[in-house]
């Protein structure tokens, strides 16, 4: 079957003097070069599965695991022994060795790049105590390498030492060394999964486990019988008959596709080089699916950006509503949530190479939009139920066939709501001994979240005003922080000691119960989204509480600014501006371009169609933190100005009824949206002409990053992520992107968006200026996933008990 060239070999044997090739023998002397390396260290994968499919190219990868292998290059003849040697199978031979020394040449960059890591382990292990914190790098696991490591393989593998049945290339191909073939047949996916679009094809991008990643899971499952499993690990799944059935099915398609030929896509080295990781970003929303505010809008953006990378990324969220493209695994697993056991299905979809697990429960169906709602139990259990099925998700539900899998695996957890996930990590497994390189990072997007009522109080020293309003007068507390009383900690279902986590103390709320505090002092790091609000983190007035927690974690704390995703809020590419009137838009056409979509967007609101009056726009979450009740402060005198406003929101009611009275009153200049609505959003960031975000406090904010991007020019309370992405215009410079100001009150809104105004209507190359720079930034979310990697390696060299050294502390902050 084989022909001259780029045919798969498979090595059934390697004998002294000769080999077996398809079960061909060829003798030793007129054996390509290939046959010279032992065979060891073609074992990789197993002769019947993955692995054994190598490919002739330059570098080739298996098709399965994706590792990469020798020049494979056929230079035999496709049948019976080899012949004697003619002139072309001379030219074939050097041409196959010139390969050869550029394979070897990338093989020389990765065994320093191998020692280079050894020398950091090395460095790390002479300022540790804890042995057990050293990571494997890649694979390999450096406290059982052989010593000689790095100075012989970069050495020998030169093109004289290649002849040489040289044993520094089994260590070399070792640390790359694929899964064992048990591993792929226990975890594989359903055939009729395996094989969607790109479903398959999307794994053997990555690399695979190595014997040393094994999982803990299948680990433990080896050593215990399943009445001796631990309590907190999932119940079995219903599905076992059909997952062996499947898993033959799949094994028989995999077995056809590693006979293909596969030699066609050798890929570039991934931007992110040897920092490839597994990620997994597990979140309570994520758009298009669910949204609420930014979080959906992160969620669904920042691991397609990862991915770009060169990650392997999933993204876990419960499964709210019908969706239609996540397919039933079939997986079901069953947690114990307040002492009942509830069972969890896993869906999956994979999309823009990522993976997407929704975690389908009773207790998750039909809220898409009431996420956040009920009462606190509600929420608690869901919570609970989501992190414990979402950290189990990498042993369980195969993707394109193969399961991520526990080792070089980071979790990324968002706000509260995931806060569990590290503490889980944590309690049931790395102090159990198993997931002992997981990682897990936490996002705070917003550390005081939504709360409904303010009444007036009088100020403690040291507490904000704005945090004794959350105190004192939410009625849903428990949609701050996981806040609740200390009893509360039963319903987590952790061991005793971990209740110190939790508590907290505060001079209004007294001594209660507190979820995000658990969590960052366990995640191994934390990120917040903006520098700015890492900063404010730290004070009394926007720690909200848990200012001492973020000042004692420090050194694991980094501020990382949101990007946008440069598909869905892109005015060139924008869906919602194909229709009514509306029209997308570059910089090339923004000049007519942007006129039209505000003309739609009048004619839209049945508002005054016209080009000279200025049209301003909110949109945001109706509550204390977006100041649209400074807005309401300024309509008076926004009405004396001849402009036209538009507010979109949903939230607090009596903020909603502020919206409909201000249009009530003046209807032909103002429009108050109360609702949902992500077209209605787009296209007023596409159709104003100013955007306004007058926040108490913004973590990071998007609406000015997308009207930035749309040529909407912000006005902005210089705060958190605000003050970080709207750099104040200069009118002598002609430099910046729009108007700040410095305290959240109504008269300095009107200051600023009186300088902005004038500016609008008197200086027009000013402004087309700052229309200018600000849709030539480059606001994507691929500068933020660079700084993201940064602190995932960090976190996979990290500590396991999240504690960093001293030398960390001094030297590699991540501030
Ligand atoms: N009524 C409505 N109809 C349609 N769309 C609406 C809407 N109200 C809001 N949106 C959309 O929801 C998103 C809100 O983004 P924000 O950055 O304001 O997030 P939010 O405060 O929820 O999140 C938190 O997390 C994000 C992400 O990290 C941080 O940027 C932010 O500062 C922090 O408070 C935007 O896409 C916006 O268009």
């Amino acid at each position: 079957m084989a022909s001259m060239g780029s045919l798969p070999f498979v090595i059934d044997t390697a004998i002294e003097g000769s080999i077996l090739l398809h079960g061909k023998s060829y003798s030793r002397s007129k054996l390509p070069f290939f046959a010279y390396r032992p065979r060891k260290s073609l074992d990789f994968g197993g002769l019947t599965f993955g692995c054994s499919n190598v490919v002739a190219e330059d570098t080739a990868r298996c098709s399965f695991c994706c590792h990469r292998v020798m020049n494979l290059k056929a230079t035999g003849k496709d049948s019976g022994e080899v012949g004697e040697s003619d002139e072309h199978e001379e030219d074939t031979l050097h041409a196959t060795i010139e390969k050869s020394k550029k394979v070897l040449a990338m093989q020389r960059d990765l065994l320093q790049q191998i020692a280079e890591r050894r020398k950091l382990v090395t460095t790390i292990k002479s300022s540790a105590i804890d042995p057990e914190g050293i990571p494997e790098v890649d694979g390999v696991d450096f406290e059982q390498s052989d010593s000689s490591l790095t100075s012989l393989d970069v050495d020998a593998l030169t093109d004289g030492g290649y002849t040489n049945e040289d044993s520094s290339r089994d260590i070399v191909l070792s640390a790359n060394t694929a899964r064992q073939p048990d591993d792929d047949l226990q975890e594989v996916l359903p055939s009729s999964f395996g094989k969607g679009k790109g479903a398959k094809e999307h794994v053997k991008n990555f690399p695979a486990k190595s014997s040393l990643e094994v999982d803990s899971y299948k680990q433990l499952k080896g050593t215990m019988r399943s009445s001796e499993l631990p309590p907190f690990l999932s119940a079995s799944s219903a599905t076992s008959t059909l997952e062996h059935k499947k898993t033959e099915d799949f094994k028989e398609s995999s077995l056809q596709e590693v006979n293909a030929p596969a030699n066609e896509d050798v890929k570039a080295p991934p931007l992110a080089g040897t920092n490839v990781m597994n990620v997994i970003l597990v979140a309570a929303e994520c758009a298009p699916w669910s949204k609420t505010g930014g979080l959906g809008d992160v969620a669904g953006a920042l691991p397609k950006a990862l991915a770009r990378r060169g990650h392997r990324v999933m993204v876990v969220a419960p499964f709210y509503g019908i969706y239609a493209e996540p397919q039933n695994t079939g997986i079901r697993k069953r947690y114990k949530v307040d002492g009942q056991d509830m069972e969890v299905t896993y869906f999956q979809a994979y999309i823009d190479n990522v993976d997407y697990v929704f975690i389908e429960s009773p207790i998750f169906r039909n809220i898409e939009n009431n996420i956040y709602g009920g009462n606190r139990m509600d929420i608690l259990k869901r919570m609970v139920l989501f992190c414990k099925a979402a950290v189990e998700v990498p042993w369980h539900v195969p993707c394109g066939g193969v399961c991520y899998g526990d080792g070089n695996l980071v979790f990324i957890a968002n706000d509260w709501h995931t806060a569990l996930l590290p503490v889980y990590l944590k309690a049931y497994y790395r102090d159990n001994g198993l997931m002992k390189y997981t990682r897990s990072v936490l996002v705070i997007h917003n550390i005081a979240h939504q709360f409904h009522v303010m009444l007036f109080v009088s100020h403690i020293p040291g507490y904000s005003l704005d945090l004794m309003f959350l105190l004192l007068n939410c009625p849903h507390l428990h949609c701050t922080q996981g806040r609740g009383p200390v009893d509360d900690f039963s319903y987590v279902d952790l061991p005793p000691h971990y209740l110190d986590l939790f508590r907290m103390f505060d001079p209004v709320g007294g001594e209660h119960f507190n979820i995000f505090a658990a969590g960052l002092k366990t995640a191994d790091r934390i990120v917040t989204v903006s520098h700015g609000y890492a900063w404010e983190l730290k004070t009394s007035e926007g720690g909200w509480g848990l200012h001492g927690i973020i000042n004692e974690n420090d050194w694991k704390v980094k501020g990382i600014v949101n990007g946008i995703d440069a598909k869905d809020w892109n005015p060139q590419l924008d869906a919602h501006l194909k229709s009514d009137g509306y029209t997308n838009y570059s910089l090339e056409t923004f000049r007519s371009g942007k006129p039209q979509c505000k003309a739609a967007l009048q004619k839209e609101l049945g508002l005054l169609v016209r080009d000279d009056i200025p049209l301003i726009g909110f949109i945001g979450r109706l509550d204390h933190q977006k100041g649209v009740d400074l807005i309401a402060e300024a309509v008076p005198w926004m009405m004396g100005q001849d402009v036209q406003l538009v507010m979109l929101g949903t939230g607090r009611p009596d903020l909603e009824q502020m919206l409909r009275q201000i249009e009530c009153q003046h209807h032909d200049k103002i429009r108050g949206w109360v609702g949902f609505s992500v077209k209605t959003a787009h296209r007023i960031t596409a159709g104003a002409d100013i955007l306004l975000m007058p926040s108490r406090f913004e973590p990071c904010g998007l609406n000015q990053l997308y009207a930035m991007a749309y040529g909407t020019i912000p006005v902005v309370h210089a705060v958190g992520g605000l003050r970080d992405t709207v750099q104040p215009f200069d009118p002598y410079s002609e430099s910046g992107l729009g108007w700040t100001f410095g305290k959240a009150e109504a008269g300095q809104l009107i200051h600023a968006l009186g300088n902005c105004l004038y500016t609008y209507r008197e200086y027009k190359n000013s402004w087309e200026g700052l229309q200018r720079r600000g849709m030539m930034q480059d606001l994507s979310w691929d500068n933020a996933a660079h700084h993201y990697e940064e602190v995932l390696v960090a976190a996979k060299y990290q500590w396991s008990d999240a504690k960093a050294p001293l030398w960390l502390r001094r030297s590699d902050r991540c501030d």
